[in-house]
């Protein structure tokens, strides 16, 4: 283990019970005739949905956006950038955001004003992490995995200036 892991808050085991439970609430939530389009915030809710989207059993597509708010930082700019937008056409369609960590919430409070603009059917959040004492803005979760307490945290998709992503667990890091 490398000498910056601090804790580990989520074992492989817990992350996976976590994520079959949330892909089952969200098949008993949606009907079998809802037109839905999952969409992965990059780069970190990669993993995360990969793992999530084979515990949907509903039919559905799966796009991505790329944005950034945190470069090489530990704390949000609060300045949102979209790096790649979405490849599918979303108007009349059910939106599913998949993030992996909300901590300001400024990320997501920017997506979902610029998708609702696209005239969808439906836009609903899931995110496996959710760091509450961190918002700065008001924003509504409908799906969330785990909440955290105000640490910075690496692993299953998550960075620190782009490592530890790889990691299979979710750990705090000694900064
Ligand atoms: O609620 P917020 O304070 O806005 O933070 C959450 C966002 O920050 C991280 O992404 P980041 O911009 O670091 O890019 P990455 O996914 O490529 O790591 C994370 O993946 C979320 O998208
Ligand atoms: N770790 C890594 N990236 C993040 C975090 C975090 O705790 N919060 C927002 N982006
Ligand atoms: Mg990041």
């Amino acid at each position: 283990m490398s000498k910056k892991i601090d804790q580990v808050l989520f074992s492989e085991k817990v992350i996976a019970d976590k994520v079959e439970e949330l892909g089952k609430r969200i098949t008993s939530e949606y009907s079998k005739d809802d037109q839905i389009i999952v969409i992965g915030v990059l780069k970190g809710a990669n993993i995360f949905l990969g793992d999530l989207v084979r515990k949907i059993d509903l039919p559905l597509s799966i796009d991505f956006m790329a944005v950034s708010s945190y470069g090489n930082s530990t704390t949000s700019s609060g300045i949102v950038r979209i790096l790649k937008d979405l490849d599918l056409e979303i108007e009349g369609k059910h939106i599913l955001i998949i993030e992996d960590i909300v901590d300001t919430g400024l990320t997501l409070k920017y997506l979902t004003e610029n998708l609702k603009s696209r005239n969808v059917a439906s836009l609903k959040i899931c995110t496996l992490l959710d760091k509450p004492l961190r918002r700065k803005c008001d924003l509504h979760i409908d799906y969330v995995g785990f909440e955290i307490p105000d640490a910075f945290i690496v692993g299953y998709g998550i960075d620190y200036a782009e490592k530890f992503r790889n990691l299979p667990y979710i750990a705090t890091i000694k900064e």
